[in-house]
């Protein structure tokens, strides 16, 4: 047989252009971070190989009027034959071999070049190579498809790329676009970048001062961190810094400074590699409870993809993802520590969102157990607090009001808020921890711990009396003695119906909803309510008495019905079944029929 002959794969560079402008990269303003990345990467090669330098600089400029942006370096430069072997050939770079010297080196695919016609449509590159500092050449092309390289004016050693923008990209030559998005990729590029003259990365991140011989005392080191989180974060204003070192990932985290719910989801992470930015939305290496977390670090094991623009999920990114973990929870724990004002603002602001990640997270549960405080019908209070209240026992709502709290509110005892996010696995938690019971109100089991039930002979004479349809009635003894009837609205089930809903809504802590489910999925439903009546009161042992004796019940039936109306009256769910004005005029008729 004949050998195969090998034929060379045809590359459409046109085609490949626009999938790398239209899908590659998120937005365009990338070409410009590609382009000073280069500068960089330039610089840190001269730095390697040309003896006695000691510049490194890179100034951005753009001229607003003929829509020109250009990036300068004074770095090693190309000679003639570098800039077809490197800068014109796609997928070969100088960057990737020099790797192996240097770990500052920011570019490896050979790729990052072609943004430039993304958004240019004519790009000018003119270098002078250190190496053959008297020849300085000029290339120029259009599409990237072609181009030309001519002998030019001599130039100081290094290089500048001159973009002519397209019409759709023109913006980015506005002086106030372009520091922005120079400013916010270069923030931590450890080299002096200038836009239109002015330095965009003059400030250090602290935890580079910090690795310097200077001494600074904790009180101005925290403001340094606090006024660069406050550079690194627009939206939120941070309430205070925790440092990350370790896993390969130094910077720091920030706790937003804004009154946040159960189930907000802002977390924010900004990761730079090499210095320059390469994803400010990396949001998953952040745990999921931390929805109040904002926070910036660098990393030089992270590994891009090839866009630059996200990380790959490997080794490196889990160790990253644990030691911001532990960085979150060891750093809470030491603003809890050292810092008792800015901590007491941490615990309002974030309360909600702090009882979801206790509940996610063992070491955060010991650190807020005693700190965290749950809403109840007497203001908040923290779970201990509530047991303490409540007789060794927490009580806990599932509803909002009614029979249950004025009950309570009778004996001064606070009922936690059941329907409030991460309350019920909260308590239950804290409560399970501690061998202490959890009394849930409408529960089975809530009111069999709250109700003592009683047999009484005249049971089903007062059900027919005082029950509506799907009530059930129970004699019981409760207090306080005053008090002739609870009607209890099956709790349960309502929590199963919302709990259901809830799932709809995917950002809601899964831990905090899986421990309440797991506790609902045991509910029937035979009854929508019980109506516990308590033998004890004065009200139905006089109605009991006269029943027996045979005497004519009706008047007081009729006051007792009208009382028992009004006060499901003040009941959400029994509210619309209340013919309120029927039961006053009820009352009005008894006492009329008895004076
Ligand atoms: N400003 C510059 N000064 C000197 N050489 C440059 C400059 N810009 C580009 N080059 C050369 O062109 C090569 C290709 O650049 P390109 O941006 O396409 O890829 P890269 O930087 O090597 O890798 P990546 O795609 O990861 O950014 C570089 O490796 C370098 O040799």
């Amino acid at each position: 047989m004949a050998p195969t002959e090998l034929q060379s794969t045809q590359v459409d560079l046109a085609g490949l252009m626009t999938v790398l402008g239209g899908h590659l990269y998120s937005t365009p303003a990338v070409a410009v971070r590609e382009l000073v990345q280069n500068a960089h990467d330039s610089i840190t090669r001269r730095r390697l190989e040309d003896d006695g330098f000691t510049g490194g600089r890179i100034d951005v400029t753009s001229d607003p009027a003929s829509g020109t942006l250009t990036v300068r370096d004074d770095g090693a430069g190309m000679t003639r034959e570098e800039i077809d072997r490197f800068l014109a050939t796609v997928g070969v770079g100088y960057t990737r071999g020099l790797r192996e010297r240097s770990d500052e080196l920011i570019g490896q695919f050979g790729l990052g070049f072609l943004s430039a016609f993304i958004v240019g449509e004519r790009t000018v590159v003119r270098t002078a190579s250190y190496q053959a500092p008297d020849s300085a050449y000029e290339y120029t092309s259009t599409t990237g498809e072609r181009y030309s390289v001519e002998p030019c004016a001599p130039r100081e050693v290094g290089t500048e790329v001159e973009l002519t923008l397209g019409a759709d990209h023109r913006e980015l030559a506005d002086r106030a676009v372009l520091a922005g998005v120079v400013g916010r990729y270069c923030a931590l590029l450890g080299l002096p970048v200038f836009v239109n003259g002015e330095q965009v990365n003059a400030d250090a991140p602290p935890w580079r001062a910090a690795s310097e011989d200077v001494v600074v005392h904790p009180i101005q080191a925290r403001k340094q961190a606090l006024a660069f989180a406050e550079r690194m974060d627009p939206s939120f204003r941070p309430l205070c810094t925790l440092e990350v070192d370790g896993g390969g990932v130094r910077g720091l985290l920030w706790i937003q400074d804004v009154l946040t719910y159960g189930s907000w989801d802002n977390r924010r992470l900004a990761v730079y590699v090499r210095g320059m930015l390469l994803d400010d939305d990396a949001r998953d290496l952040l745990p999921r409870w931390a929805g109040f977390v904002s926070g910036a670090v660098e990393s030089d094991v992270l590994t891009p993809t090839a866009s630059r623009e996200d990380l790959q999920r490997d080794d490196a990114w889990e160790a990253a993802r644990t030691a911001l973990h532990e960085a979150l929870v060891a750093g809470l724990a030491k603003v809890a520590a050292e810092q008792p004002e800015a901590w007491a603002r941490v615990l309002t602001r974030h309360n909600e969102g702090l009882l979801g990640a206790a509940l996610a997270d063992e070491q955060l549960e010991a650190l807020l157990a005693d700190q965290l405080k749950v809403p109840t019908s007497e203001g908040d209070m923290t779970v201990r607090e509530l047991v303490d209240g409540g007789d060794g026992r927490a009580h806990v709502g599932l509803g909002t009001g009614g029979f249950e709290e004025m009950r309570f509110r009778a004996l001064k005892r606070p009922i936690a808020t059941g329907t409030r996010y991460a309350v019920v696995p909260f308590v239950r938690q804290w409560c399970g921890a501690r061998g202490i019971d959890v009394v849930e109100l409408g529960t089975s089991s809530g009111d069999r711990a709250l109700f003592e039930r009683v047999q009484l002979e005249e049971a089903a004479w007062l059900a027919e009396q005082l029950t509506r349809e799907r009530q059930e009635l129970v004699p019981a003894r409760f207090e306080p003695a005053e008090m002739p009837f609870v009607l209890v609205p099956d709790r349960e089930a309502e929590l199963k119906a919302r709990l259901e809903a809830d799932e709809a809504r995917e950002r809601i802590a899964s831990a905090a909803l899986h421990l309440a489910r797991e506790h609902t999925a045991t509910i029937d439903g035979t009854y929508d309510a019980r109506l516990y009546v308590n033998v004890d009161s004065p009200v139905i042992a006089a109605l009991l008495e006269a029943h027996r004796a045979g005497q004519d019940v009706e008047v007081a039936l009729d006051l007792v019905r009208a009382v028992l109306a009004l006060m499901a009256a003040g009941e959400r769910e029994t509210r619309a079944e209340v013919d309120l004005l029927g039961a006053l005029s009820g009352v009005g008729e008894a006492v009329r029929r008895l004076l």
